[in-house]
């Protein structure tokens, strides 16, 4: 057993009528990645928040190194030795990536009330390429970077002046397969160094690769500690949930034959520095899944199909010739698109659950030319019930939601618009084993009714497991195209993708 380093001890939180966490007890130590699981809800970023400074805890205390933590805000948690990656974007628009690693911390760089830009930039690039991040530019504003390097540039935000504890808060799946080995080599020089990396994932798999100890936390209550030679993840999940769940989340049938009929047909579609002539078809009831390294311009794929890029060259069709040039085009013939980046892309996150699930249902909830605010009630509850949504009512906002709970909105929402086309970018980011699984049988059962999805993933399992037809991104060009099969294997993919 290593060293104790960090104590938190009968932490509560209620957030109104939701007691978030119960008293939650639980021992880290010196020199460890001491993972947190839980299903979504359960109370994860909630405890690491009060450590963190980012929330204020109802009572209990957290004792560092012998000596009483109590972070104001998260500048004030970094000079206790505390700090987080938060879930979504934890960096600042409109700032420098100097000015963010740096926020709240600029005074090093102030001398008679006046900042020195030239010599924070100069820092921030030393310590931007000491982890290897040279290619950005920490003049430039982070506006300029996309969500995994504005992650990357998070990771150093938070780990510059070595804190003894570091929280990793459902990180890796925001993160390409170069992202995530960054990430871990970060956490094992953390660990290296005896700090504790706290580690929350719902990969469980990555969960006991990585870590020393793992605690399960349950509706806010302290399950227990395993290690990791104690962990398999059929033993983690039934601590998780409570009881034993299966291990079968994805498609079991091969060789079904996709229909002939074209649904969406994009040519020559070019987004500059993104996507380069790119050309691909959709076909009814095919689940066609999207692959590749992080950078390989997958993700604009879904949105420039949408109608969401900015710039967008060359034509995107639906099977009929209807050209899908916007938003509005794509929703008004059935369209849907969930994107990666869902606080920022997807919800309105200063909105109700109420108004987020009925946004793209607005005109069919109209009865007579009139909207109640009962019929909008009653249709958002059904579809955040469906989706098993952690929450205390349909008029919580969305803001105050737990991470993978949001996502159940977004779905909750493109669910209930009952649409044909699915876009899906990272449909199970953030989701834990249960809701997975349904999520899964969900995707499939729309495809047995005739619905057509895109997925995009960075998940290998999820690509296997459940499309039709695979392919493979590089450059902004498709390279590689894989059918269904039992024996394809996650080097064929991986092969395309470097
Ligand atoms: N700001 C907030 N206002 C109201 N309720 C909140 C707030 N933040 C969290 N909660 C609630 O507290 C509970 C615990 O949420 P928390 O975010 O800690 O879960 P989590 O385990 O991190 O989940 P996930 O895996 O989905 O990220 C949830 O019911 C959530 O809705």
């Amino acid at each position: 057993m290593g060293e104790v380093l960090l104590k938190a001890e009968k932490i509560d939180k209620h957030f109104g009528i939701t007691h978030a966490l119960d008293h939650v007890s639980i021992t880290f130590n010196k020199g460890e990645i001491h993972a947190l699981i839980g299903e979504n809800g359960s109370g994860k970023s909630t405890l690491t928040s009060c450590l963190t400074g980012i929330y204020k805890k109802d009572s209990g205390t957290f004792i560092l190194d012998g000596k009483e933590v109590s972070a104001a805000n998260q500048v004030d948690g970094n000079h206790q030795g505390v700090a987080i990656i938060v879930q979504e974007i934890g960096t600042l628009s409109g700032l420098t990536v100097a000015e963010n690693i740096f926020l709240g911390n600029e005074d090093q760089f102030t001398k008679f009330g006046i900042k020195n830009t030239a010599a924070m930039n100069k820092k921030a690039q030393e310590y931007l390429d000491s982890y290897g991040f040279n290619y950005i530019d920490a003049a430039k504003t982070i506006d300029d970077y996309n969500f995994e390097d504005r992650k990357l540039i998070e990771i150093v935000k938070s780990t510059y002046f070595n804190p003894k504890i570091l929280v990793v808060d459902e990180t890796t799946t925001a993160l390409g397969q170069k992202g995530r080995e960054e990430l871990f080599k970060v956490m094992h020089k953390m660990r290296d160094m005896g700090s504790c990396v706290i580690f929350i994932s719902h990969d469980l798999e990555e969960v006991i690769e990585q870590s020393d100890q793992i605690s399960v936390l349950r509706d806010g209550v302290y399950i227990g500690t395993i290690t990791k030679e104690e962990a398999t993840t059929d033993r983690l999940k039934q601590l998780m949930v409570g009881r034993e769940i299966g291990n079968n989340y994805y498609r079991t049938d091969y060789g079904e034959k996709i229909s002939d009929e074209v649904v969406i047909s994009v040519k020559n579609v070019s987004v500059k520095g993104q996507i380069d002539n790119l050309s691909l078809e959709l076909h009814k009831g095919e689940i066609l899944g999207i692959g590749g390294l992080s950078e390989c311009g997958m993700h604009e794929v879904g949105k420039a199909i949408f109608g969401a890029s900015y710039f967008r060259e060359g034509s995107v069709t639906l099977g009929d010739g209807t050209p899908i040039n916007s938003i509005p085009d794509a929703i008004k013939h059935s369209m849907a698109y969930a994107s990666k980046d869902r606080d920022n892309e997807s919800l309105v996150i200063n909105d109700t659950i109420c108004e987020n699930i009925c946004l793209p249902s607005l005109e069919d909830l109209k009865k007579g030319g009139v909207l109640s605010g009962k019929t909008m009630k009653e249709f958002a509850d059904k579809f955040a019930k469906q989706m098993s949504t952690k929450m205390t009512g349909v008029d919580q906002f969305v803001s105050a939601l737990s991470g993978g709970n949001k996502q159940k909105v977004v779905l909750a929402r493109w669910i209930g618009k009952d649409s044909d086309l699915i876009i899906l970018d990272s449909p199970t980011r953030g989701i834990d084993v249960k809701v997975k699984a349904d999520i899964y049988a969900m995707m499939n059962r729309m495809r047995k009714e005739g619905k057509s999805i895109i997925m995009i993933s960075e998940e290998i399992m999820e690509l296997l497991g459940m499309a039709d037809r695979i392919l493979i991104m590089k450059d902004g060009k498709i390279n590689g195209e894989f059918l269904r099969s039992e024996e394809l294997r996650d080097t064929d993919l991986i092969d395309n993708m470097i």
